[in-house]
């Protein structure tokens, strides 16, 4: 059981703000946040509330008070990589007026980010243990209009605008047909990063000239596996970061025709946020009570896909930002109000272990039972009838555990070899297919075998790649069979932009259908045969981008 951790953050005036010639309304001391009415007395006026931290980001030059981007990371972001870490689910959102500052503190801006790009950093600088194998996926949505568009993969289908939010009996709600990808390090989650920014639905409003209007979730799925002292360990964590749409009144953004529509939904989902927080909420006040609440998840998108940060099974952090400004009183208010009500609800956290791994422990666990129950048995009662049915038992766990130690390893050898050479190949989801992008050239094989349903890829590695049968006296890189292969057949020469083909001993070679003697340079997407059957298709992926550009340019 987990509480969800709340924090408050105040920005400084905006210059619509200073123009107002607004004061401020908020003050803080250690965790509380003090809120004034401007209409009422010092006495009558102020509200307090008490967070797990209140941050004072109103004015840098307040060394002392001043909560940086760095220490609200600290405070909040070095949670989630511990729950990543750990094999919990996580989830930060933000939660707001618009124009407080949700974006600021989730993305932040260049030279100055925010927890969303600090949490990406850090999770990749501590992927230290060299036994490990790690894994992370990201995909990057919004919700526009209560539509849930891909921010990273955008096609101009009607179908990438209104994905469908499916259920899965185990996982809970996902998106079908979602791009995902693979990343290997910060860089590559960076450009995802900004592409899905600069995707990201915003417009002008008279609060913020760039306010986001839809919601974004930003998710990572980060795996861990290892295999040590002959048992394996595997963990995954799904980490939700959210920057919400603004929380808003028609009257305060002068909104009409299409932004009232954006605003609508936007409080659509807003509205079904605060009934599913403030149902939570009175459900863990009043644990006990036999009745079972309805929570309305499905009611909205966004909340149907966090059902599982809210009250199910990750730790969550809300965040809640707030316009120091007296015009904004009601709307502040009513955040500071929205934010009490979500630290009562309780999650309930589990480590998500691998099923297998899981069964695997809890075997090792019984057979270690099982050895101690047997030797007290040869110790005080030797001839005891019991003893063959436990040492039956024990035999059938063992072979169990044995059979599935060794699924398992099989299966992770196979994803830990594909994410050895995630630098130059990223297996990305595109609609229905999967998508293999590699940077490096290569070959593909093209099997006229009817009944082989495997890919293969062949890297050319800068240098030489030897080609030929396993018989050779020199190892061969890469080993076929079939008729007219030679043991040292040919070779491939990588030289950065020019990769030869250079046949051996007259072995039979052919590129786009002649056959070749002597050295051949090769070009994008030439056809390759070798012997009579091993047919490959060549690619230069820096070359054949050059073409695209250069084809662009003609048109
Ligand atoms: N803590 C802060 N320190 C400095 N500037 C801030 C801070 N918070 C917000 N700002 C600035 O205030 C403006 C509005 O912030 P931001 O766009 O993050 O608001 P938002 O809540 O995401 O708005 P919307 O809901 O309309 O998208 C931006 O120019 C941002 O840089």
């Amino acid at each position: 059981m987990a509480s969800v951790k709340v924090a408050v953050r105040v920005r400084p005036f905006n210059q619509r703000e200073i123009n107002l010639g607004s004061s401020s309304i908020i003050d803080m001391h250690e965790e509380t946040t003090v809120i004034l009415n401007p209409k009422g007395d010092s006495r009558t006026g102020a509200k307090d509330f008490t967070f797990d931290h209140s941050y004072w980001s109103m004015d840098s030059s307040q060394m002392e008070k001043y909560a940086s981007q760095q220490q609200v990371f600290k405070d909040l972001g070095l949670d989630v990589i511990k729950c990543a870490y750990e094999g919990y689910n996580a989830c930060i959102f933000a939660y707001g007026q618009t124009g407080s500052g949700k974006t600021y503190t989730m993305m932040g801006r260049p030279g100055d980010s925010g927890l969303i790009p600090r949490i990406c950093e850090e999770l990749f600088s501590r992927m230290k243990d060299e036994t490990m194998v790690y894994r992370t996926e990201v995909s990057y949505l919004e919700i526009y209009n209560e539509k849930v568009r891909d921010l990273v993969k955008i096609s101009n289908s009607k179908e990438s605008h209104g994905l469908r939010v499916r259920e899965h009996p185990k996982e809970g709600p996902y998106v079908q047909d979602l791009s995902k990808h693979i990343v290997s390090n910060f860089d590559d989650i960076s450009s995802l990063m900004e592409k899905g920014n600069a995707n990201r639905t915003t417009a002008s409003t008279n609060m913020n000239d760039t306010s986001s209007r839809s919601h974004a979730i930003f998710t990572l799925v980060f795996s861990q596996a290892k295999f040590s002292k002959n048992s394996p360990s595997e963990t995954k964590s799904k980490i939700h970061l959210v920057d919400l749409a603004g929380s808003e009144r028609a009257d305060a953004t002068g909104a009409t025709g299409k932004r009232l529509k954006e605003g609508s939904s936007i409080n659509k989902s807003l509205v079904t946020l605060s009934t599913v927080i403030s149902t939570l909420a009175d459900i863990s006040e009043k644990a006990g009570s036999s009745r079972k609440a309805f929570i309305p998840y499905r009611d909205s998108t966004l909340t149907w896909l966090l059902k599982d940060s809210l009250g199910g099974n990750a730790k969550t952090i809300m965040i809640a930002t707030l316009s120091p400004a007296g015009v904004n009183y009601s709307e502040t208010l009513s955040t500071l109000r929205y934010a009490n009500r979500a630290k009562s609800i309780v999650n309930k956290p589990t480590v998500n272990e691998d099923p297998n791994v899981k069964l695997i422990r809890e075997l090792r666990e019984e057979i270690q039972s099982l050895k101690s129950m047997l030797s007290v048995r040869v110790v005080y009662s030797s001839g005891n009838e019991v003893t063959p049915k436990v040492k039956e038992k024990l035999h059938e766990s063992e072979a169990r555990v044995k059979v599935l130690t060794e699924e398992w390893a099989e299966r992770w050898g196979e994803t830990a070899s594909i994410l050895q050479d995630q630098k130059d190949l990223a297996l990305r989801k595109e609609g229905r297919g999967v998508v293999l992008d590699s940077e490096l050239p290569h070959l593909i094989g093209i099997d006229d075998d009817l009944l082989s349903t495997g890919i293969l890829l062949y890297h050319l590695k800068e240098g030489v790649t030897r080609i030929g049968t396993e018989d050779a006296v020199q190892p061969q890189d890469i080993e076929l069979q079939g008729p007219e292969i030679i043991a040292e057949h040919c070779m491939i020469e990588n030289e950065g932009t020019v990769v030869t083909l250079v046949p051996l001993q007259d072995a039979l070679c052919m590129v786009n259908g002649y056959s070749v003697t002597d050295p051949l340079r090769l070009s994008q997407g030439a056809v390759i045969m070798l012997g009579k059957t091993n047919m490959f298709r060549f690619n230069h992926p820096s070359q054949a981008a050059r073409l695209r550009k250069e084809l662009a340019g003609v048109s």
